[in-house]
């Protein structure tokens, strides 16, 4: 069983006659394909109309889908194929829309000129009170160089939206944030530095998002640094929150002591070296890695990990591999030691199919589908944001990790990434440690 990426959605007509769908359902099955939701359209005297969503791995699966269906005959009919994910990216997944009324000469004259003016003036003499007067407080800078987009590759900015419009949707709905992507067309550490810096004063938050390394590191340090805002490069610190919360649950399931346990990172870029660095924090000791450039190893041997020649050897030497080299099918079943706990996290294609990595006799495998640096983002940004906080440390992130392991149900790796409540206690928490670092720089 491979990945499947493609979704179709078919409208098929089948008769009243009962086990008409179960042929509808063979049919997909023996075409490899996997059936998603089943929306019934109509009803008709004897026959019925359903949208079916489908997940492929290739288009042709779905042409031997639609002559297998036109051969069944017998009143089923295949009306349409449509691909949802496309339509539903028709004119951009995220808008600017207003929050007040403009419907009489009194609202443009409260909202817009004169009475506009005022509050400038009272942001101009006191410049904190823009977080009460104007969206500043709410939005997030989604910010992206186009370097790293998903496992993709260098593909650019543009067409590196739809993920930051993705971003931006999270933001808003599991932490009613107002994202707004920023496209740079540059490169050049300095220039991204410089334009992020004078764009930052509309914004209460930096994102970076799908920079790849090694340019990530000196940028997101600086900026961090240099800002006054708190500044996330989610690839690297969403992802290490994720990771480590998976691996505690994947621990705590296996009876296994996460700080003795043998951990392998395969990767070592921007997401792989975070990973890595958030471990070694926590207290695990043994923390082995791979990358096939040597700057990549030569990184985490700074920080204290040790590295490997050969994915195969640091597969048989530890107890949890997790992967980020954006290489689809990478890692070989016959590498995965039996009892093991096997992350592949990159996206859109894992390094090994979890079902593969289990059937080789892995104890836990997860994908970046559900390892996902959505659990971790946007409740850390609602937390700095509410607590005004200036930056995101070690202890907050830690913090988000451990509410994500804590709401995690026995025998998951992660929670859903849709419930809410993991979110509200990912903000909380990060809440919290930021409430008690103010206390501490108050009292110094
Ligand atoms: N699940 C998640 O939440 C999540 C979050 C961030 C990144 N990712 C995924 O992780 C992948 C990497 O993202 P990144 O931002 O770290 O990119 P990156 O470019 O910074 O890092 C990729 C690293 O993998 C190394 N690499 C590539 N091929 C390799 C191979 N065959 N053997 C060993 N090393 C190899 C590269 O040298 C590089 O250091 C992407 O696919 C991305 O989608 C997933
Ligand atoms: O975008 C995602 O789904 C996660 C992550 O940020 C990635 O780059 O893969
Ligand atoms: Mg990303």
């Amino acid at each position: 069983m491979t990945n499947k990426q493609l979704i179709r959605t078919l409208m098929i007509e089948t008769p009243s006659i009962p086990g008409s769908l179960g042929k509808v359902a063979t049919i997909i099955g023996l075409a490899g394909g996997d059936i998603g939701e089943i929306e019934t359209i109509k009803v008709g005297p004897n026959y019925t109309i359903r949208n079916i969503t489908v997940q492929v791995d290739h288009e042709g699966q779905i042409e031997e889908l639609e002559s297998s269906l036109f051969r069944l005959g017998g009143g089923i009919r295949l009306h349409a194929i449509s691909d949802e994910v496309l339509h539903a990216h028709e004119g951009g997944k995220i808008q600017m829309k207003s929050k007040v009324a403009l419907q009489s000469l009194a609202d443009l004259r409260r909202v817009y000129t004169p009475g506009v003016a005022n509050v400038c003036r009272i942001i101009e003499q006191e410049p904190d009170k823009a977080k009460i007067y104007t969206s500043i407080g709410n939005s997030v800078a989604i910010v992206t160089d186009g370097t790293a987009i998903l496992g993709l590759g260098d593909i650019g900015p543009v067409a590196g939206m739809p993920v930051m419009e993705g971003k931006a949707v999270l933001f808003d709905q599991l932490a009613g944030i107002n994202g707004i992507p920023i496209l740079l067309d540059t490169k050049d550490p300095e220039e991204i530095i410089r334009t992020v810096k004078h764009i930052s004063l509309g914004f209460s938050g930096i994102l970076l998002e799908d920079i790849g390394s090694p340019h990530c590191f000196e940028i997101e340090e600086r900026l961090k640094k240099e800002l006054q805002i708190p500044v996330m490069h989610d690839d690297q610190h969403g992802t290490a929150v994720v990771t480590l919360a998976a691996a505690i649950s994947a621990c705590k399931s296996a009876g296994i002591d996460l700080k003795k346990a043998k951990v392998g990172q395969i990767g070592l870029g921007a997401a792989g070296l975070a990973i890595s660095r958030m471990l070694m924090a926590y207290g695990v000791a043994n923390v082995f890695g791979i990358d096939k450039c040597q700057d990549a190893k030569a990184r985490l041997e700074n920080y204290g990990g040790r590295s490997f020649d050969s994915i195969e050897a640091l597969m048989g030497n530890c107890d949890i591999i997790i992967a980020t080299t954006g290489v689809p099918e990478l890692i070989k079943q016959q590498w995965v030691r039996p009892g093991q706990v096997i992350l592949a996290l990159s996206n859109p294609k894992p390094e090994i199919e979890p079902e593969l990595a289990l059937q080789a006799g892995a104890a836990y495998a997860a994908d970046g589908r559900s390892v996902n640096n959505v659990l971790g983002f946007p409740g850390i940004f609602r937390g700095v944001l509410n607590a005004q906080a200036r930056d995101i440390t070690h202890s907050m992130l830690v913090a988000a990790a451990e509410a994500i392991a804590a709401c995690t149900k026995p025998g998951d790796l992660v929670p859903h990434p849709l419930d809410l409540h993991v979110h509200k206690m990912v903000t909380e928490a990060v809440e919290r440690v930021a409430s008690l670092h103010e206390e501490i720089v108050v009292t110094k």
